[in-house]
């Protein structure tokens, strides 16, 4: 497996970009750790096919460079890189057996037979397949097939990296979690070199060690989920990471006080006022609501209740403060009545966003 470094890496689909905004790749550095288990997530169109195309070779980049191990393969074929992908969709023999289709990446490479036999038992057993080995590939359900996918794509010992483009999308959701850990365990087991893409954060979340958040063609973060969970460093990853996703308000700061509007929030951390667009970020997890009049002198700042979803593991109370829209996640004993209330932050959970990026307070 490889250490994969992006050097000043971009990429447009124009012949002649002329700004950013042609670019479906903007400029990015970046290096995926060898043995390292990453998630690629963002919404569609945010620029993660067109990434890992480029890593693989697929797709030769606008500009910059991609380096294996320090060695630049921007300029070498997919054949020649020693990567592995598996696709949304499976990519298989459908005349030969399961053993046969697990076989051919290892045949190709010419691996000594002893090793094959042995190599194809490890990963049937490890995808539950070994009863299927036999089997014609042709006669088997969609997620079969896709597991055979899975298994070309994991056989192989020397590749630089295995790169999964959504590869459970066609498999039945009750069996996709139970996929999701077996990737987990082989990647404890061979140490891979991973990228995982996807634009379901439940799947980037537990498959990864670390997850790459993409935005617009950008890495707008990477992080372990605990990160992108308690510091998104981009209002972007609160929106999209949780749900409902962290509340955004608009608001000025001057030291360990924001306000919005007319409210005044206490920060954790001090700030100089700032230009540009101020917002901070609090997730609906770290919003207390406490009864209309539990004000002042609790920190609390009034809210207009607009209602109340009741969405199963929890409820969500959707509220108003100064007019912006907002959401608090409810303990079960919680009891809001009338159509007001009051509510306070915890301030180590209120993060302070310029621009749209984090920005740090001074303690
Ligand atoms: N071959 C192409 N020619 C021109 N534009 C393209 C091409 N492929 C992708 N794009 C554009 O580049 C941007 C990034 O696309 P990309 O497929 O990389 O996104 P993605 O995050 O993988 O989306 P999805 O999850 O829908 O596959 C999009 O605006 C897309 O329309």
């Amino acid at each position: 497996m490889a250490r994969i470094d992006l050097r000043t890496l971009a990429h447009s689909y124009r012949p002649n970009p002329a700004g950013r905004a042609d670019y479906a790749l903007k400029p990015m550095d970046m290096t995926w750790r060898d043995g390292g288990a990453y998630a690629l997530l963002g919404p569609s169109g945010c620029g993660k096919t067109t990434l890992l195309n480029i890593i693989s070779g697929l797709l030769v980049p606008s500009q910059g460079q991609v380096l294996f191990d320090d060695e630049d393969v921007t300029a070498v074929i997919p054949e020649d890189r020693n990567i592995a992908q598996v696709f949304q969709f499976p990519v298989i023999y459908d005349t030969m057996t399961v053993r046969q289709n697990l076989e051919f990446p290892l045949r190709n490479r010419r691996v000594p037979e002893p090793e094959i036999a042995a190599r194809v038992a490890e990963i049937a057993e490890a995808l539950h397949m070994t009863e299927d080995l036999p089997r014609k590939a042709r006669g088997l359900t969609a997620d079969a097939k896709q597991k055979i996918s899975l298994g070309r794509g994991l056989v192989r010992q020397d590749t630089a990296a295995i790169l999964f483009d959504e590869p459970l999308t066609v498999i039945d959701p009750h069996l996709k979690w139970q996929l999701r850990s077996q990737l987990k365990a082989l990647h404890r087991r061979y140490d891979f070199t991973m990228i995982y893409v996807t634009h379901d954060q439940t799947e980037a979340l537990t498959f990864a060690d670390s997850v790459v958040v993409m935005h617009d063609g950008e890495v707008v973060q990477v992080g372990t989920p605990e990160e992108l969970f308690e510091r998104p460093a981009h209002t972007f990853v609160g929106y999209f990471i949780g749900s409902p996703g962290m509340n955004v308000l608009p608001c000025t700061v001057d030291g360990r006080t924001a306000r919005v509007g007319a409210s005044e929030i206490a920060l954790a951390r001090a700030y100089a006022p700032r230009n540009g667009k101020v917002e901070l970020g609090v997730r609906p997890e770290f919003v207390r609501v406490a009864p209309a009049g539990a004000g002042a002198e609790s920190g609390g700042v009034p809210v207009r209740v607009t209602g109340v979803e009741d969405v199963g593991r929890y409820r969500i109370a959707r509220l108003r403060l100064e007019g912006h829209p907002m959401a608090a996640i409810l303990p079960d004993d919680a009891r809001i009545d009338g159509d007001t209330a009051a509510v306070s932050f915890d301030p180590a959970h209120v993060n302070v966003y310029v621009d749209d990026h984090r920005v740090e307070g001074e303690a």
